[in-house]
């Protein structure tokens, strides 16, 4: 792992986004697609506002989110919603989305089907990872019900629920994570520094990060 340090939040979103951009244009030079998996929740937003401009070819990028919270995009709490308010804008509206949910009361009446849709993108090129302070990643949570098949098996997609999570979720699973060409993990704060350090000394199954820190570039700013 790579732990890199900015001197803060500003930069770093900023300096992320370029890094991103970078590593999309290089694998749109070698390849006819790249396939981009980023997080929701409060963290990414900022790095979404300075990529959606970035000079690319967008339309050979398929974009997708690394967990989706089972609600419909009209809710406030879907990570679909966020990205089209903050990453699928601007020339990124070029890119093509491939969801992580459907119109269905839970994620397991739609499980084969995105699954499927989620297959052609494999393995991903390129990946940016939140982490929240329990130390989960994606939807992947201490404690979940799914989670040594969301750790340990073979299948893409898993359909979560967990006692941190308000709702069920639905979640690439950690072979998929690990597979990825470039791996990128983004966090803000003194107590999320520590809980990355905490989950380096822990199996996946107490700090579900620790199966994807291998490998991973960890990017953090105290604010
Ligand atoms: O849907 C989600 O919540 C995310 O994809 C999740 O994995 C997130 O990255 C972490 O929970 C960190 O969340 P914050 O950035 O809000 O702290």
């Amino acid at each position: 792992m790579e732990f890199i340090e900015y001197p803060d939040g500003e930069m770093m979103m900023i300096q992320l986004a370029n890094r991103l951009a970078g590593e999309l244009r290089q694998v749109l030079s070698t390849h006819d697609h790249a396939s981009f998996a980023v997080p929701g929740g409060t963290t990414p937003g900022p790095i979404f506002d300075n990529l959606c401009s970035a000079n690319l070819d967008w339309a050979r990028v398929h974009v997708m989110l690394t967990d989706e919270r089972w609600v419909p995009e009209t809710s406030e709490r879907s990570n679909t919603r966020l990205l089209r308010q903050r990453l699928l804008t601007d020339r990124a509206a070029e890119a093509k989305y491939v969801p992580l949910y459907a119109d269905a009361p839970t994620p397991e009446d739609k499980l084969a089907d995105l699954q499927e849709a989620l297959t052609p993108e494999l393995p991903l090129s390129l990946v940016l990872l939140g982490m929240g302070a329990d130390m989960h990643t994606a939807s992947i949570f201490p404690g979940a019900d799914q989670l040594d098949l969301a750790l340990n098996g073979t299948d893409r997609l898993v359909a979560m629920r967990a006692p941190g999570a308000p709702e069920p979720r639905i979640t690439l699973s950690a072979a998929v994570l690990k597979q990825a060409m470039s791996r990128h993990i983004v966090i803000i704060g003194a107590e999320k520094r520590a809980a990355l350090e905490r989950a380096a000394t822990l199996t996946p199954e107490e700090a579900p990060v620790a199966a994807v820190l291998p490998g991973s570039i960890v990017h953090w700013a105290e604010s």
